[in-house]
């Protein structure tokens, strides 16, 4: 089994290191490791360009520690080493100290030319405090004008400049890397700026497995594996699921059919759109898989297309905010106790009554997907705070609400009482109108299509790691964000659920993409 990847602050990643040297590890094993991992994870991946000449900028800290070990194991591996100790005149911790005096020992390390091909970023990481200082931020200008001269530019556990905690950037004042190498646990400002992280690469050096805490854990395609069993062989359309989706407004049915194709596309047997009436016609042109039904005005016509018919039933896309809306969210969330996924509209219109929605929703499997707008109007936060708390918010109002709540984003965060997981795949192809409704679909088959003890937020998690991951696929295929549409994503669905990306060799935990522009 492949180990939980916590994803921490600046204080939580110091206190792993610290939970380590309690138990016994120096910290100078732990920097040691850190160390040789990045230089041999650099030789690895940038054997060719280190022909070219290394540049490692090390600043005062335990992060310039690590680029003194890096600048020694790759001066012994044979590449041409400079270096350069900013902001002070001595490192100021003992390790870093020593691991200098180490690498210095071997020969001088003259300071870096800006011709070098490979440019290691040890000045700042998780130590830093608000924008970098005038020494720092020189140096960030170095390793800038390396890169647009062709150097890449390799962070060690995070860019300089970069808020480990929040992702705040101080541009220009912040390194744009190629790669980051993070060491042991993934800080969360890399998934929240993952422009200025490039590849960001978790590498082990042995802190562990995480705590068993509800603090959040990275998700990832062995979660989905484990999570989602093949199909039976004898399945047949009634045991593979049936989805009945309610929304689809006038003008709004299209919402509905792209969850209702990506739920197909995710293993469901049988997909409903419940629509209003004059969106019936179209949604039956517009997907011949899917069935099309009225909005029930009475309960004969309710227990007909929803509950005596669905194993699980979504409320929400195109639906609308009207009173005759909510009037409807009621009756099937009253009538229908079975699972449900609650998104867009059917979120928004609880704004403020996530007390009424608790009750509605308590007692089953139930998992809200809204977008950040959408959860600062239901819980009545801002924007702001729930972007700022966006790793925490859905936690906190789970108990509140008796769902799982994803909140979708970048990254993806899905919580419940007990667990929070994180979800990081994706490309901006997918901020795209309708691509909520793609995950949303995906959701509901995967609330069917998961082993019986797997909770809705497990099940959410792997849902948004699909979406992404389909996200990531067509946009490679099409070469770009640009170009790229729903269609393709909703194409690739296949491909993303085969899930047979090829994993780096260890020492690296875990691995994701650069994204694309
Ligand atoms: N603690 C440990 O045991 C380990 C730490 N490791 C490395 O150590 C790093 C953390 O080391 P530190 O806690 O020493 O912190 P950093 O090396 O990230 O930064 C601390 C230094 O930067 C200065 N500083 C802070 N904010 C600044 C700003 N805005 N502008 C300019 N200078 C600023 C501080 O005065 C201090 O000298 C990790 O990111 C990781 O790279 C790894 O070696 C693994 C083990
Ligand atoms: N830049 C991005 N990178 C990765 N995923 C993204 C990005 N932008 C949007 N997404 C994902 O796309 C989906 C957009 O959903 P939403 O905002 O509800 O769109 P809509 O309401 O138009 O369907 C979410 O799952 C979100 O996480
Ligand atoms: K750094």
């Amino acid at each position: 089994m492949t180990s939980r990847i916590p994803v921490v602050t600046a204080a939580e990643s110091a206190a792993r290191d610290r939970a380590a040297i309690d138990a016994g590890t120096p910290s100078r094993a732990l920097m040691q490791r850190a160390g040789a991992a990045a230089a041999a994870e650099i030789a690895r991946r940038y054997g060719d360009r280190l022909r070219g000449g290394v540049a490692v900028h090390a600043g005062p800290g335990n992060n310039g520690g690590d680029g003194w070990v890096v600048a020694a194991a790759l001066r012994r591996w044979g590449a041409t080493v400079r270096a350069a100790l900013h902001g002070a005149d001595e490192p100021k911790t003992d390790d870093a100290r020593y691991e200098r005096a180490r690498a210095l020992a071997d020969g001088t390390l003259d300071a870096p030319t800006g011709s070098e091909a490979v440019v290691v970023d040890g000045v700042l990481g998780t130590g830093a405090r608000g924008a970098p200082a005038p020494f720092a931020a020189a140096a960030v200008e170095r390793m800038h004008v390396a890169r647009a001269s062709g150097a890449v530019v390799v962070a060690l556990d995070v860019p300089t400049g970069l808020d480990a905690t929040t992702g705040e950037n101080f541009d220009p004042h912040t390194v744009r890397a190629d790669l980051t190498l993070t060491f042991g646990t993934l800080k969360r400002g890399l998934l929240v700026a993952r422009g200025h992280a490039g590849t960001i690469a978790v590498v082990d050096i042995g802190l562990g497995e995480a705590p068993n805490d509800v603090g959040p854990v990275l998700s990832g395609a062995a979660d989905v594996a484990r999570l989602a069993p093949a199909l039976d062989a004898a399945a047949h359309k009634g045991t593979r699921g049936k989805i009945a989706i309610v929304g689809g407004a006038a003008g709004m049915a299209g919402a509905t059919l792209l969850s209702a194709e990506a739920a197909l596309r995710s293993g469901a047997g049988m997909a409903r759109v419940v629509v209003a009436p004059e969106s019936v016609p179209v949604a039956q042109t517009a997907l011949r898989e899917a069935l099309a039904s009225p909005w029930p005005t009475d309960d004969a016509a309710l227990a007909h297309t929803v509950t005596e018919w669905a194993d699980v039933v979504v409320l929400g896309p195109g639906l609308g905010r009207d009173d005759a809306a909510r009037a409807l969210a009621e009756r099937v969330l009253a009538a229908w106790r079975g699972p449900v996924v609650l998104d867009a509209d059917a979120v928004t219109m609880f704004a403020g009554d996530t007390a009424r929605l608790g009750t509605l929703l308590r007692g089953r499997p139930a998992l809200l997907t809204p977008h950040p707008l959408e959860l600062s109007r239901l819980a009545g936060l801002s924007l702001d705070e729930i972007l700022a708390r966006r790793f925490d918010v859905g936690r906190e109002l789970a108990a509140t609400l008796g769902a799982s709540v994803l909140l979708k984003g970048v990254p993806t965060v899905i919580s419940d009482e007990h667990a929070t997981l994180v979800s990081a795949t994706g490309t901006p192809a997918l901020a795209t109108a309708g691509s909520g409704d793609v995950l949303t679909g995906i959701a509901a088959a995967l609330l069917v299509h998961a082993n019986a003890d797997a909770r809705a937020t497990e099940r959410g998690a792997a849902a948004a790691w699909i979406h992404g991951r389909a996200g990531e696929i067509a946009t490679a295929r099409r070469g770009g964000v640009r170009g790229t549409t729903l269609r393709d994503v909703l194409g690739a669905l296949s491909d993303a659920w085969r899930g047979d990306a090829a994993r780096a060799p260890y020492p690296v935990l875990a691995e994701l993409p650069a994204v694309p522009g």
